[in-house]
């Protein structure tokens, strides 16, 4: 049995229903060391007995057996690996791929054997060697002259060192010269131990072939015996050592796929800056909104302690409830200090043995009060007890309030007594006064002469005036008031338990009356960060929209690079790549775009993120964009994402394309 046995080839192409045969009934055997030529006229039918044999063309009737086995048509796989190990493909249009060098064309087929590195490109330029190009490695088929081309051609269908090498009108475009060059080269294919059939309609090339085989009327008329081969020749050579080859390697889809964005740099680059851009604004959205909240956190942290609770007395009478309120807020009350509820030692106590309770401080404060210093009186909002809450960084002069001593506000007492002097007012003695009333109700005036120790410059802004707990104590007492204290500070172990503790305090009941009332700065830090959470969700997801646009421009580039990539899809299949090496490909070019527009995106950010920083720190003595890792990592795996979604549609169109249309593509 010949090595190539064609029996019985039928086929027809179809306009709508209407079938138009144009191979009727074709027998052919060929032997390995044999060169034949097919002669016939154009249109004839040449091109498709070609596909047929080269295992591009599937829809036929009819058998093809190589070296003992018949080609299943219907597998997938086997017809892949049947043109990887055992056709080698030239065409009349050279079929190189435009992005790739002269020694990257032929490593290409390389690609799928299981040759090593160094062996692949060894091979390529013994290749090279043979057909006379080992200067040219370097060139692009675009600074080859035809015969060149067809040359690389040449190299590239004997890379995977296959038995059979079929070429369709190989000097269809090339001068004599060439012409010759090239049939000698094919003469010596053959001369080696390959096959080699050759279409053409020029009788003058046919005859470099051993046998010619006329192709007339979908049939094989006549046939020319030019050179017999010695009888040794005509018998099946002996097992030939050939070159076991693999599926396209992964890594290899991506490489190919990296050099075409190379040579396609430009148009890359801004579907790259394109798609960097709506990534970017995600980004910078949420560093944003990290850096505010960051900002609002540490403001209110500045304020007040995270860690303190101040508690007051709960009334669930309306007008008590009215004056306390009155009483934290001094604006809202009248020129007499309400009545304030006070607490017991057993309510402190019981404060003091909740769970994550670290200290309990007493204090009392009154409200609208007047500072005399000298002829000139002053109002005081709030005077208080200083507590270890309040910041001792905050006094601009002096130290914390002693015994019968008094630390005074910076701007609404000292910098009013003085504009430029206002530090001298330490030292100096001042009447503290305010009206309060008794338990009875009746008014009461409290009122002490006390020693400025310090100014304040109170970080909430609020003024702040006040005197520790034993003074504060003391001008009650000596006005016949309580000295119980009006209010309580809270100490919690850390910052996380401040709300749990708030509950708890406005939990506790003493005969089913609640006892006090307690807020939390840390509910409110929390619902600021919702607030701030929200509002950069919603920018970002704003930014996000712009993905939908990068997205569409992947598809749309994808699209693109599709077709104007089809001839390379089409010599890729017949190289022997599958339909997933193809849709590889693609995607993998997707994904790179993603990835670049992803590293792009995170330089601009932290870039622009970083100019930003450094003209409103002027202003806010905050980094306000804060771009974390885990927004990085999130911005490529969306890129990623996109990208891959993207590359779906082009991708599987490239794949499922049909590779004899793909080869006559432009
Ligand atoms: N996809 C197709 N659909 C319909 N008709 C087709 C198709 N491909 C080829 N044909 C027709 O089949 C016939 C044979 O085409 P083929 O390309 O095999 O001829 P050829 O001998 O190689 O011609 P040439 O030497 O000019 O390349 C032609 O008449 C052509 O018009």
């Amino acid at each position: 049995m010949a090595y190539l046995e064609l029996r019985g080839i039928r086929k027809s192409y179809y306009i709508g229903k209407r079938a138009f045969p144009v191979l009727k009934g074709i027998d052919l055997t060929v032997e390995l060391g044999e060169f034949v030529a097919i002669l016939g006229e154009s249109g004839g039918g040449k091109t498709t007995l070609m596909n047929i044999i080269s295992g591009l063309d599937r829809q036929f009737d009819g058998t093809v057996t190589v070296h003992g086995q018949e080609l299943d048509h219907l597998r997938d796989r086997q017809l892949d690996r049947y043109r990887r190990e055992t056709i080698g493909y030239i065409s009349q249009s050279y079929n190189l791929i435009r992005h790739l060098n002269v020694l990257e064309n032929v490593l290409l087929a390389l690609d799928m054997t299981k040759l090593s590195r160094g062996e692949r490109t060894r091979r390529a330029h013994e290749l090279l060697q043979q057909v006379g190009l080992a200067d040219q490695a370097k060139k692009y088929p675009s600074q080859l002259s035809g015969g060149q081309q067809q040359r690389v051609a040449i190299a590239r269908a004997l890379a995977g060192d296959p038995p059979i090498v079929v070429a369709d009108e190989p000097t269809g475009a090339l001068d004599a010269d060439n012409t010759a060059e090239v049939m000698r080269i094919l003469q010596q294919i053959a001369a080696d131990g390959r096959m080699v059939i050759c279409v053409t309609h020029s009788d003058r090339v046919a005859q470099a072939a051993n046998r010619v085989e006329h192709l007339v009327d979908g049939q094989i008329k006549d046939q020319q015996v030019l050179r017999p081969l010695a009888s040794d020749q005509t018998q099946p050579a002996p097992a030939r050592q050939t070159i076991a080859t693999r599926p396209l390697p992964l890594h290899v889809s991506f490489t190919t796929a990296f050099r075409h964005m190379r040579f396609t740099w430009s148009w890359n680059s801004l579907i790259v800056l394109g798609t960097a851009i709506g990534l970017f604004a995600v980004m910078l959205f949420a560093g944003l909104g990290n850096g505010i909240r960051g900002y609002i956190n540490h403001q209110i942290n500045n304020v007040v302690d995270p860690q303190s609770i101040t508690v007051m007395r709960y009334s669930n009478n309306g007008k008590d409830q009215e004056e306390q309120s009155a009483a934290v807020d001094p604006a809202v009350a009248g020129t007499i200090a309400p009545h304030m509820q006070t607490f017991s030692p057993q309510q402190l106590q019981a404060l003091r043995e909740l769970h994550h309770v670290i200290g309990v401080e007493p204090g009392i404060s009154a409200t609208n009060a007047t500072i005399s210093i000298g002829n000139n009186r002053y109002s005081a909002p709030e005077l208080t007890t200083w507590t270890s809450t309040d910041p001792v960084s905050s006094l601009k002069a002096g130290h914390p309030a002693g015994n019968n001593q008094i630390v005074l506000d910076k701007t609404t007492i000292a910098q009013k007594w003085s504009a430029t002097n206002w530090r001298q007012l330490v030292g100096k003695t001042v009447t503290v006064a305010y009206q309060t009333l008794n338990a009875k109700g009746r008014p009461v005036t409290v009122q002490r002469q006390l020693k400025v120790a310090g100014i304040v410059d109170s970080p909430s802004g609020a003024s702040l005036n006040a005197v520790n707990y034993a003074t504060m104590q003391s001008m009650s007492q000596a006005a016949g008031l309580s000295k119980q204290p009006t209010f309580a500070t809270v100490r919690v172990a850390v910052r996380e338990q401040n709300e749990a503790v708030v509950n708890e305090i406005n939990q506790l009941k003493v005969g089913g009356q609640q006892q006090f009332s307690a807020n939390s700065i840390s509910t409110t830090l929390d619902r600021v960060n919702t607030y701030v959470g929200i509002a950069t969700a919603v920018l970002a997801a704003i930014a996000g929209i712009s993905l939908a646009v990068s997205a569409l421009m992947i598809i749309v580039t994808m699209y693109m690079s599709v077709s104007a990539r089809m001839k390379e899809i089409g010599v890729l299949r017949s190289l022997g790549e599958s339909r997933r090496d193809i849709r590889r490909l693609f995607t993998s070019e997707a994904l790179m775009l993603g990835g670049l527009s992803a590293v792009l995106a995170t330089g601009l950010a932290y870039g622009l993120g970083a100019i930003l920083n450094h003209w409103l720190y002027r202003i806010a003595g905050y980094p306000l964009v804060q771009i974390h890792a885990t927004s990085i990592a999130l911005i490529f795996g969306l890129a990623i994402v996109i990208a891959w979604l993207a590359a779906i549609l082009p991708a599987r169109r490239a794949a499922r394309a049909n590779p004899i249309k793909a080869l006559a593509a432009k």
